[in-house]
C-alpha cells in the first residue's frame, strides 16, 4: 500500500499554520534551572487557591449535574452579565470564548477572507498572526514608535490602502509593553470609522495598569462615537488569564450584534461551549476575588518590572535600550544592529536564562536585533540572577 505522505495531504489553510515561538520555548524553559523571561505566564504563587477551591465547590453545590453538562454557546448568563454591565451595553453582545486566543481564531476565521489587508503593528503579537495565518490575510504593518501606532504614518497609509481589518494591543502591548494615548485612540477611531475598517482591539492586559492613569478603550470611545454596540466598528477582546487564572480558559469578545450571531455559529464547530464549569467558577470570583487579586499582581508586576530595570541598568551593556512600561507583563529590548537574538538565545539558556526573540512578532520579517522580557513569573531574586546572566550573553556577544 503507498506509505501516506501527511505533507501532501494538509489543505492549503493547514498549509499555513506554523508553531508559535512562545510555545516552541516554552517547552526548553520546563528545564527547573532555567530562569525563563519567556513566556507571559501569570505568576502561578499568586493564583487565588483557596478561592479558587470554594467557588467550584459552591458551583457545584448550587448548580449540580448542571455545572458540568452541555451549555449555551453564548456562554454562561451570569458571567455575560457581570462583563456586560461594566460597558454598559446588553449582554446579547457579549460571546463568551475558550480563551481570547479561540476570539482570535474564530474573528479571523469569520472576517478574513483570501488577500483581505490586514494592519497590523510592528511588531505585534505572534499569537495573532498565527490565529489569521490560514485564512490568507494579506498583512501591512503599521508604523510604530514609542508611544505605539504612529497615526500620521496611518493617516497617510489609509488614503492609499483598502484595508479590512487593524489588529491592536493599545494597553501595555504584547510584545513592546507600550500604551497608545487617550489622543491618539481617538484619531484612531475616527480615522478607522471614516475610511471602514474594522477594529479588532485585544485587550488581556488592560487591568493590570502599575504606573499611570487609566485610559478609556477605543471600545468605549467608538461606543459613544457611534452611539451604541449595534453601531460600532470596533470588537474588543477581553479575558480573565492575567487578572485571574490563565488554565480555565475564559475569555470574550465584545461586538454588534451581526458579529457575536456570526461568532456564535463559529463556535459552534468550534467547540460548542467554553467549559460550562469554568464559566461558573469564574462567574463567582468576579465580584470580590477578582478586584482583590488584580491589586496583589499590579503591586507585583510593578515591583518586578521596577527590578528587571534596575538590573539591565546595572548589567547590559552600552548600547541595548529597553521600552518602560506603565503595566501588564512585558518589556521591550532592542540591541545593536546586526545583532540576532534568535541564535543568541542558545547561548542564553546555556546560561540558564530564557527569552522571546524579536522576529517572530513582525508579520513581514525584521526585527532581529530586538527580544521580549516577561517580568511577571520570575521573583526579584530570578530576575537578579536571569538578567546579570543575560547582560554576560550580551557582553561576550558585543566583544
Ligand atoms: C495580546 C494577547 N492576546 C491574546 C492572548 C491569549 O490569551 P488567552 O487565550 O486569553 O489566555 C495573549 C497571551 N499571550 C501570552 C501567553 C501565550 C503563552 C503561551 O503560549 O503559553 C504570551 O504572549 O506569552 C496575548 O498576549
Amino acid at each position: 500500500t503507498p506509505t501516506l505522505r501527511w505533507e501532501d495531504a494538509f489543505s492549503p489553510a493547514g498549509r499555513r499554520l506554523s508553531s508559535s515561538a512562545i510555545r516552541e520555548i516554552l517547552k526548553i524553559t520546563q528545564a527547573p534551572d532555567v530562569i525563563s523571561f519567556a513566556g507571559g505566564l501569570p505568576a502561578p504563587e499568586l493564583f487565588p487557591m483557596d478561592a479558587i477551591r470554594q467557588a467550584a465547590s459552591s458551583v457545584l453545590d448550587r448548580y449540580g449535574p448542571a455545572a458540568l453538562q452541555y451549555s449555551t454557546t453564548e456562554g454562561h448568563l451570569p458571567l455575560r452579565e457581570w462583563i456586560a454591565a461594566r460597558v454598559n451595553i446588553p449582554p446579547a453582545n457579549v460571546q463568551i470564548m475558550t480563551g481570547s486566543q479561540q476570539g482570535l481564531d474564530l474573528l479571523g476565521k469569520v472576517l478574513i477572507g483570501e488577500g483581505d489587508v490586514v494592519l497590523v503593528e510592528a511588531p505585534t503579537y505572534l499569537g495573532a498572526l498565527q490565529s489569521f495565518a490560514p485564512y490568507g490575510p494579506r498583512y501591512l504593518q503599521m508604523q510604530t514608535d514609542e508611544g505605539g501606532i504612529d497615526l500620521d504614518a496611518l493617516e497617510e497609509q489609509l488614503k492609499t490602502t483598502r484595508a479590512k481589518l487593524l489588529y491592536c494591543v493599545p494597553n501595555f502591548q504584547n510584545p513592546t509593553g507600550r500604551t497608545l494615548s487617550l489622543e491618539r485612540r481617538r484619531r484612531l477611531v475616527e480615522l478607522t470609522a471614516r475610511h471602514g475598517v474594522i477594529v479588532l482591539e485585544d485587550d488581556p492586559y488592560g487591568s493590570l495598569r502599575f504606573t499611570g492613569e487609566e485610559i478609556p478603550s477605543l471600545y468605549e470611545l467608538a461606543l459613544e462615537a457611534c452611539g451604541g454596540p449595534d453601531g460600532s466598528h470596533v470588537v474588543y477582546s477581553g479575558s480573565f488569564s492575567k487578572v485571574l487564572v490563565p488554565g480555565l480558559r475564559d475569555a470574550w469578545v465584545q461586538a454588534a450584534l451581526s458579529l457575536v450571531r456570526k461568532l456564535v455559529q463559529a463556535k459552534q464547530g468550534a467547540d460548542l461551549h467554553t467549559p460550562t464549569f469554568n464559566q461558573m467558577i469564574i462567574a463567582e470570583l468576579v465580584h470580590d476575588v477578582m478586584p482583590a487579586q488584580i491589586g496583589r499582581v499590579k503591586a507585583v508586576y510593578g515591583a518586578r518590572a521596577q527590578t528587571m530595570m534596575a538590573e539591565m541598568k546595572a548589567h547590559f551593556p552600552a548600547g541595548v535600550t529597553h521600552t518602560v512600561p506603565q503595566g501588564g507583563m512585558f518589556l521591550w529590548v532592542t540591541v545593536p544592529e546586526g545583532l540576532d537574538t534568535t541564535p543568541l538565545l542558545e547561548r542564553a539558556v546555556a546560561r540558564k536564562v530564557a527569552f522571546v526573540p524579536g522576529a517572530p512578532f513582525y508579520a513581514l520579517g525584521g526585527g532581529e536585533n530586538t527580544m521580549r522580557l516577561s517580568f511577571s513569573s520570575a521573583n526579584d531574586g530570578q530576575i537578579a540572577r536571569g538578567i546579570r546572566a543575560l547582560g554576560e550573553t550580551l557582553h561576550e556577544a558585543l566583544a
